[in-house]
């Protein structure tokens, strides 16, 4: 059989899956590459990739696509890493920033600004705006930066009284049942084996990896996490539809 063709996101919350996955026979049969989240989409809407860990909210964009493992990017309460960031409480901003490297963040903070805040913004891809989203590495540390900050997957919770799950292992086409298998077995291994892969990590001062990855990250993909996807879904499609990432 040809490599699978796996596309993973490019920051530290993918790093238990990658430690698993490169210390697995598994990685043999794979091409791995490391993507930021809308790109993951991309490659997996274009079918530049079989499988990758894809943003939630491409999932209406993939409507032959599959969930396959037991194993995603979530968050049971506060993530710390998907925030919205403004200078001026949300109910007094006019305005709203998208992240380019987001799909599923993105549609979030539209979804709570609309329901939960129940506040009509303009939303832009670029430029000034009041607020904006960010995900991934480049929030680490930067919780006292702005005199408001919203952790998205907190607010959701509080929102519906579910965990909420940024982006779940998709494939876009039927993979081989044994290869799906030796796949997630390798990235319950490299869960499992989280503490050693931080203490490989640079000490930061302001950026705690050992509760980010133990803690925040929660990365069982179970019922709960299932209806959250379902609701999140609903809810995207009464969004009027946002200009997202290509
Ligand atoms: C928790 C995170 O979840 C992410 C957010 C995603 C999105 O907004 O589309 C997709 C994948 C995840 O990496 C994060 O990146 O910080």
């Amino acid at each position: 059989m040809e490599k699978v063709r796996v596309s993973a996101v490019s920051y530290t919350n993918t790093l238990p899956f990658i430690y698993g996955l490169q210390r697995s026979a598994v990685i043999d049969r794979i091409t791995l590459s490391l993507d930021v989240p809308s790109r993951c989409a991309y490659k997996l809407i274009h079918n530049e990739a079989d499988l990758g860990i894809v943003p939630v909210a491409a999932l209406l964009d993939l409507p032959d696509a599959e969930i396959v493992s037991d194993y995603c990017l979530g968050a049971t309460g506060a993530v710390n890493s998907v925030f919205i960031f403004s200078e001026k409480p949300i109910e007094e901003i006019d305005t709203l920033r998208l992240d380019s490297q987001s799909r599923t963040s993105n549609g979030l903070a539209q979804i709570l600004l609309q329901h939960h805040w129940k506040r009509e913004v303009a939303v832009l891809t670029s430029g000034d705006a009041d607020a904006y989203v960010e995900i991934g590495d480049r929030t680490f540390g930067k919780q006292h930066s702005h005199a408001y900050v919203y952790d998205l997957a907190l607010h959701w919770q509080q929102f519906t009284g579910l965990p909420f799950t940024f982006a779940a292992w998709v494939a876009n086409k039927p993979l081989p049942v044994s290869f799906i298998q030796a796949f997630d077995e390798a990235l319950a291994y490299g869960l499992a084996h989280r503490e050693e892969l931080i203490k490989q990590l640079p000490p930061r001062l302001d950026f705690d990896y050992r509760q980010y990855l133990m803690e925040h990250i929660d990365y069982q993909y179970n019922e709960d996490k299932k209806k959250a996807v379902a609701m999140f879904l609903r809810l995207m499609k009464t969004l009027d539809r946002a200009p997202i990432n290509p």
